[in-house]
């Protein structure tokens, strides 16, 4: 019989972060690049003596501003983030640059006209991450803070406010917060549909990738996945020298029992071997359906003589079962052979499948292990 080995793919998931990562500190980057246009347009407004000189006030914001935006970041970088709601720390750096940019303009009044365009610039970032309702509190967060503002320029220079000039920014700015805030929700509406439909398409995969390693009759891991695992346990005992052995168990003369009680006896045998089997290993171990009435024990952290004691019980407990309705009789063989350093998994299978038609040969109902006279 021709055996064909199929190694799983893995999924990378600390690749997966990692770009995930990537893409949010990438949005953080262009929204500093926004902040530092701001800053640059008041030195420039100094510069040509339009706006005022940076006064101790302009450093101090500024550095706050700096601290909690290079402290978001780090939160990102160090993947602390990852653990809360929202990932990319989008709300509290937007509520950060709306303060920032409302501090820049109580600072250069004159510069409001200009510096307003930052609350519009910042407002884009919220469409990706932002639920509706935090959109809407954003909006009228900005819309307090422009108030603000206007209130600090009474007091620091009224000349500069033009009352019939102030209501149309006020409307303007009003009306461009309301339509954010609305489009903000449709995304939002968009992305919770897109998200749910993410999710069940999830849900899909993961029970087509169960379905794909599992024997629909026993409910056992099929071939795929034991050659997946196997490649694991090789790994393992490569780079931590686990030892692990691999046991082949064929029901005798199974053939029969098809033939003499019908498929859906010989079905029940199976799945009532599989249930043996199951319990009989630990967890750490793994018992595979690897096709038609053969069985494979992946036995991990042991060696041959170990493994034998378990593999012992198993064959004595499947002479004690009562298979079926019928309280059939059945007996395994088993075929054993520990792995070596450095040889492909098929080795070590092939060898423990030579060991089993060994045990058929000799009779049956037995174990045989590899050793060096026979292999
Ligand atoms: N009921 C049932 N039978 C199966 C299934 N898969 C394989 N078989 C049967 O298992 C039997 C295997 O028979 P053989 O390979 O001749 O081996 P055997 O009769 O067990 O004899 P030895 O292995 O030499 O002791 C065949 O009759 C297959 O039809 C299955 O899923 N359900």
């Amino acid at each position: 019989m021709r055996r064909l080995i199929i190694l799983g793919s893995y999924i990378d998931q600390e690749a997966f972060m990692g770009q995930l990562r990537k893409d949010i500190l990438r949005r953080h980057g262009l929204a500093s690049a926004g902040v530092l246009l701001f800053i640059a347009l008041y030195y420039v407004g100094y510069g040509i003596e339009y706006g005022r000189a940076p006064s101790v006030w302009f450093y101090l914001i500024t550095v706050l501003y700096l601290v909690g935006h290079i402290a978001t970041v780090w939160f990102i970088y160090t993947e602390r983030a990852m653990e809360g709601t929202d990932p990319s720390m989008t709300l509290p750096v937007m509520l950060l640059v709306i303060l920032y940019m409302s501090g820049l303009m109580m600072l250069a009044p004159e510069l409001r006209s200009i510096m307003i365009l930052g609350y519009l610039n910042i407002m884009p970032f919220g469409v990706f991450r932002l639920t509706g309702r935090a959109f809407v509190g954003v909006s009228l967060f900005t819309i307090v803070c422009y108030s603000l503002v206007i209130f600090s320029t009474h007091y620091s220079a009224s000349e500069l406010l033009v009352p019939e000039f102030e209501v149309v920014i006020g409307v303007a700015l009003m009306t461009s917060m309301l339509v954010y805030a609305f489009i903000g929700r449709e995304f939002f509406i968009l992305r919770k549909a897109y998200g749910e439909k993410n999710s069940e398409l999830r849900r899909a995969l993961a029970r087509i990738e169960e379905l794909a390693v599992t024997d629909e009759l026993t409910g056992l891991n099929n071939r795929r996945y034991l050659l997946k695992t196997l490649e694991k346990q090789r790994a393992l005992s490569i780079r931590q020298g686990i030892p692990f052995v691999v046991a082949f168990i064929d029901i005798d003369y199974f053939k029969r029992v098809n033939d003499e009680h019908g498929h859906r006896i010989g079905d029940q045998v199976l799945a009532e071997l599989a249930h043996l089997l199951r319990v009989s290993v630990r967890e750490i171990d793994l018992a595979a359906r690897y096709g038609g009435e053969e069985f494979v024990l992946l036995l991990s952290g042991l060696n041959l003589e170990a493994a034998t004691g378990v593999l012992e019980r198993i064959r004595v407990s499947v002479e004690n079962h009562r298979f079926s309705e019928l309280e059939l009789e059945q007996r395994v063989s088993i075929g054993v052979a520990q792995y070596r350093p450095d040889e492909a998994s098929e080795d070590v299978l092939n060898r423990a499948d030579r060991m089993l038609y060994e045990a058929k040969r000799l009779g049956r109902n037995r174990i045989t292990l590899e050793s060096e006279g026979v292999v």
